[in-house]
């Protein structure tokens, strides 16, 4: 496994499966290597967005004028162009299509370029692999379903997630989940000094108005460990979604969706000061969020509730338990962090060790 190996699984499908037309066999004789034929001009591409992917197929919207009811949008199955082999195609992309666009059944267009990505968010398999895997592009906020029981909400993966959020440049928001079965104040505290909008939402009664103001007009990616309620979530933002919801089987795998990677969902908002609609971008449930790919910078910009002491700090301080006079240290000692701030400390510190 290298860098290179996207998450999505591509590397199932036989390159023949989608053999690249333009393709074709090199004159010179000393190469067996095909060579491609000069690429039809990309301002012949039409652009869509990838909403699914699925062993190397990709679910591609064209919108008209970004209006659902325009007949001309349509959905496509594409492949990617055998010279984008190597590179993450993920959904949220905006991607150059060409071939087949009509969208017609049984039709497949073909990807030839990427448009330039506003961000990307990313993670490892866990702290100690650098090996990054693209997972959203273009979300301009993430919301973080958390339960506040059922499963227990743990603050070391609120704080993977904020730091994955901040440092893709992404804006984070809380949903605390099932707040019908414990009361979360005692762990939103944690999150008190961030500036982070806070949805507290049970079943039945989820905050929707509020959160569809936040989503319109804006691309938000949905994470959460599995079983918090985040399908539940979102079948109420987007009742035509129908993702899977309920107990899932850890052997078998029943009850999840067969595709394991994320899918993007038009959520309505009608008579919302942002617009009419948001995206919503559904991620599988994961157990863990590895920052492997992150810098110590990075993850010192998902603290920024503790910038101001931080910028106290020696020149060069690592901030960890053992750095010579650490500002950090000496908030705690004299009382200017509380125990909320000590806590989160505690949360800096694991994350950088
Ligand atoms: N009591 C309570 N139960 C909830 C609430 N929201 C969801 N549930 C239940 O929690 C269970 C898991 O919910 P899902 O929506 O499937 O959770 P998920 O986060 O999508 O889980 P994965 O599909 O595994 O990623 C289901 O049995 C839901 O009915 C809530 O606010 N309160
Ligand atoms: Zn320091």
């Amino acid at each position: 496994m290298s860098w290179l190996t996207p998450d999505d699984e591509d590397e199932d499908v036989p390159y023949g499966e989608y053999a690249d037309h333009t393709v074709r066999a090199r004159p010179n004789p000393k190469s067996n290597r095909p060579r491609t034929k000069r690429r039809p001009e990309h301002a012949d591409a039409v652009i869509g967005m990838v909403t699914g992917v699925d062993r190397g197929r990709y679910s591609v919207l064209v919108t008209a004028d970004a209006d659902p009811a325009d007949p001309r949008e349509r959905s496509l199955t594409a492949a990617r162009a055998r010279e984008l082999r190597r590179t993450s195609i993920v959904t949220g992309d905006r991607v150059q299509l060409v071939g087949d666009t009509s969208g017609a059944e049984g039709s497949l267009a073909r990807i030839i370029g990427l448009e330039e990505r506003r961000t990307l968010l990313r993670r490892s398999a866990d702290d100690s692999d650098r090996v990054e895997r693209v997972m959203v592009a273009n979300a301009d906020q993430m919301l973080i379903v958390v339960a506040a029981a059922n499963p227990e909400p743990r603050v070391r993966l609120v704080d993977r997630y904020l730091v994955a959020a901040y440092d893709a440049g992404i804006r984070p928001l809380i949903c605390i989940t099932k707040v019908d079965l414990a009361d979360p104040e005692a762990f939103l505290e944690h999150f008190a000094a961030l500036e982070v909008e806070v949805f507290r939402s049970a079943q039945g009664a989820e905050p929707l108005a509020a959160i569809r103001e936040t989503l319109a007009g804006q691309t938000t990616v949905f994470v959460g460990h599995s079983g918090v309620g985040k399908s539940t979530l979102i079948n109420a933002l987007v009742p035509d979604a129908d993702r899977a919801t309920g107990h899932v089987n850890e052997v078998t795998g029943r009850g999840r969706h067969t595709s394991s990677s994320s899918v993007a969902l038009r959520a309505e908002t009608p008579g919302c000061a942002g617009g009419s609609s948001g995206w919503v971008i559904d991620t599988p449930g994961v157990r863990s969020f590895g920052l492997g790919h992150v810098t110590s910078e990075g993850i010192l910009r998902g603290f920024t509730d503790l910038a101001v002491l931080i910028d106290a700090c020696p020149r060069g301080c690592s901030h960890e338990a053992d750095a010579p006079d650490c500002e950090l240290d000496a908030a705690i000692a004299d009382g200017r962090l509380d125990a909320a701030g000590t806590a989160r400390v505690e949360s800096l510190r694991r994350l950088l060790k």
